[in-house]
C-alpha cells in the first residue's frame, strides 16, 4: 500500500500596513525595466539614469501546480514618467483562462484590464476594495496617489503562469495620465495591433 507522504505547511509573515514580509526577498522592478512601457519616452531614459524603483512584489514561493494558490503582496510607489503615472508591467497569464484577486490594502490607484478581444475595463483600487481580474484578462495596477504607495494583496492559481510578451510588445490598449491634477484613461499612443 503506497502512503501519501505528509506536506508541510508554507508559512510566511506580511505586513497588512506596507505590504512587507520579513521572511521573503521582494523582486524589484525598476525603471530601466520597463522604460520602453511609458508614452513619454524622453521623461522615462531621463528617470532611468537614476533607476528609479517603480514597484516591488513578494510572491511567497508556493508551488506553480494545479490545485494551489499562489498569493503575496505587492508595493506600486508614487510617482510619474512625464505624466504617466508609475504602474508595474502588467501580464496576460500563460494560462489565459485563469483569474486573479486583488484586495487594496493601502492607497489609490487603477487596476487596469484588457482581454485578446479587445474589451477594455478599469476599476479604482481603494483600501477595502477587492477586484476580482476574470480569467483571459491581462492585468496591470497603476498608482494614482501623489505621495502614498499602493499596496494590494493578491492570490491567482498556482498553475497560472506569467506572460510578459505580448504586453510587452503590444502594450495595453489605454493608458492612465494626469490631467488637471486628476487621473484620465487616454488611448495609448504607443498601442500596436
Ligand atoms: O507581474 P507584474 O506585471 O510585473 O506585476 C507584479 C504583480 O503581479 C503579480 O505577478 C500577480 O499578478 C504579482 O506577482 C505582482 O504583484
Ligand atoms: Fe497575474
Amino acid at each position: 500500500m503506497s502512503a501519501i507522504a505528509p506536506r508541510p505547511a508554507i508559512v510566511t509573515d506580511f505586513s497588512l500596513v506596507t505590504g512587507l514580509s520579513q521572511s521573503r526577498t521582494p523582486l524589484q522592478r525598476r525603471i530601466s525595466a520597463m522604460a520602453g512601457m511609458y508614452a513619454d519616452q524622453g521623461a522615462a531614459q531621463r528617470l532611468a539614469q537614476e533607476d528609479v524603483l517603480v514597484y516591488e512584489f513578494f510572491d511567497m514561493g508556493v508551488p506553480d501546480s494545479p490545485g494551489e494558490v499562489a498569493y503575496g503582496t505587492s508595493i506600486t510607489y508614487p510617482g510619474k514618467v512625464g505624466d504617466e503615472y508609475f504602474m508595474t508591467k502588467g501580464h496576460f497569464h500563460s494560462v489565459l483562462d485563469t483569474a486573479e484577486i486583488y484586495y487594496c490594502l493601502r492607497g489609490r490607484g487603477l487596476l487596469m484590464m484588457e482581454n485578446p478581444e479587445g474589451d477594455v475595463q478599469w476599476e479604482e483600487l481603494t483600501p477595502g476594495k477587492g477586484v476580482y481580474v476574470p480569467g483571459r484578462y491581462a492585468h496591470r495596477s497603476i498608482n494614482t496617489s501623489p505621495d502614498e504607495p499602493l499596496i494590494t494583496f493578491f492570490a491567482f492559481p498556482g498553475h497560472a503562469g506569467h506572460d510578459y510578451g505580448t504586453i510587452e510588445s503590444k502594450g495595453f490598449r489605454k493608458i492612465v495620465v494626469e490631467r488637471d491634477g486628476a487621473p484620465l484613461v487616454v488611448d495609448n499612443p504607443q498601442w500596436a495591433q
